[in-house]
């Protein structure tokens, strides 16, 4: 990548705003001057309230969605429809449950033209890195939660997506597992070094995977804050909730997050 190209920002939304027509023809805003950037090989994290507009952003970079207003740009360029150098990891897993699991993994590069024989070689190579080799004859439904998230992993990863879009991909895992997780993907993004966009209703996950965290206001979302994460790499999940820097770090963005927690809860009680 030469300097010019380092210097393309990955991701921008340029005061970027989204309305939706409600069934009962109401307008709702749910993004309103709606500002980000990503850098290249950059992890952002994004937190807010519930509803309050983080998987209406994630659609727009997936060009799933357009906005009402403003603009989004990938690798510099306008979006047009789905981009092959965007991967995704949601929370329920994208698994074909009548497809084993080296088959699941194998579609994605076979889908992009390539053959039998190097998909299948990709596919064992990214199984082996999330420790699934013993298992790529099983199905998706003999697996475990965790297992599961692994082959979502190797199926995202083996695109080797420039840009990668999650949203809320762990938060079905028990806390072990989810540990367990957080480790696995720092290690394979710190390979190739994806743009990340990583939305979470947790924010000890956003502060220990995450370069930078977006705070976002209760609905219609903007941007209310962005926290750049000063922790070394690589980090070590399940010990960095000891460090001070890390707790501090916690404390600080959740008195931020709070207050816009709390909004979203009084305006849903008072429309109950
Ligand atoms: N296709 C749609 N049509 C109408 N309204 C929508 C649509 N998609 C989202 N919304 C509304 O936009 C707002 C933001 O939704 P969104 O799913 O982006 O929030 P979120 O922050 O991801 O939510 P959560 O934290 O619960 O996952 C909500 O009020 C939602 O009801």
């Amino acid at each position: 990548m030469n300097q010019d190209n380092k210097q393309i920002l990955a991701i921008e939304l340029i005061n970027v705003s989204r309305r939706f027509v409600s069934p009962t023809g109401k307008s709702l805003t749910a993004l309103r001057d709606f500002n980000m950037t990503v850098g290249r090989g950059e992890f952002v994290a994004v937190v807010g309230p519930t509803g309050c507009g983080k998987s209406t952003t994630l659609n727009l970079v997936t060009g799933l969605a357009k906005p009402s207003a403003g603009e989004v740009r990938l690798m510099g360029g306008p979006i047009n429809g789905i981009d092959p150098r965007v991967g995704f990891v949601f929370q329920t897993d994208a698994l074909f449950p009548w497809k084993n699991v080296l088959d699941n993994v194998m579609s994605g590069p076979l889908f992009r033209g390539k053959s039998r024989a190097e998909a299948e070689k990709g596919a064992k190579d990214w199984l082996a890195r999330v420790g699934l080799s013993k298992f790529i004859h099983h199905y998706p439904h003999q697996l475990s939660g965790g297992m599961r998230k692994r082959v979502s992993l190797a199926q995202t990863f083996i695109n080797e997506p420039e840009i990668l879009l999650m949203d809320e991909p762990f938060s079905a895992l028990d806390v072990q597992t989810r540990t367990v997780m957080h480790e696995e993907l720092l290690k394979l993004w710190a390979d190739r070094k994806a743009s990340v966009i990583f939305v979470t209703h947790d924010l000890e996950e956003a502060v220990a995977l995450a370069d930078k965290v977006y705070v976002l206001t209760a609905g219609p979302a903007t941007v209310k804050s962005v926290y750049t994460i000063d922790l070394p790499r690589p980090r070590v999940v399940s010990e960095i909730r000891y460090d001070q820097t890390f707790i501090d770090y916690c404390k600080t963005i959740w008195d931020d997050l709070r207050q816009e927690v709390e909004t979203s809860y009084r305006r849903a009680s008072e429309a109950a």
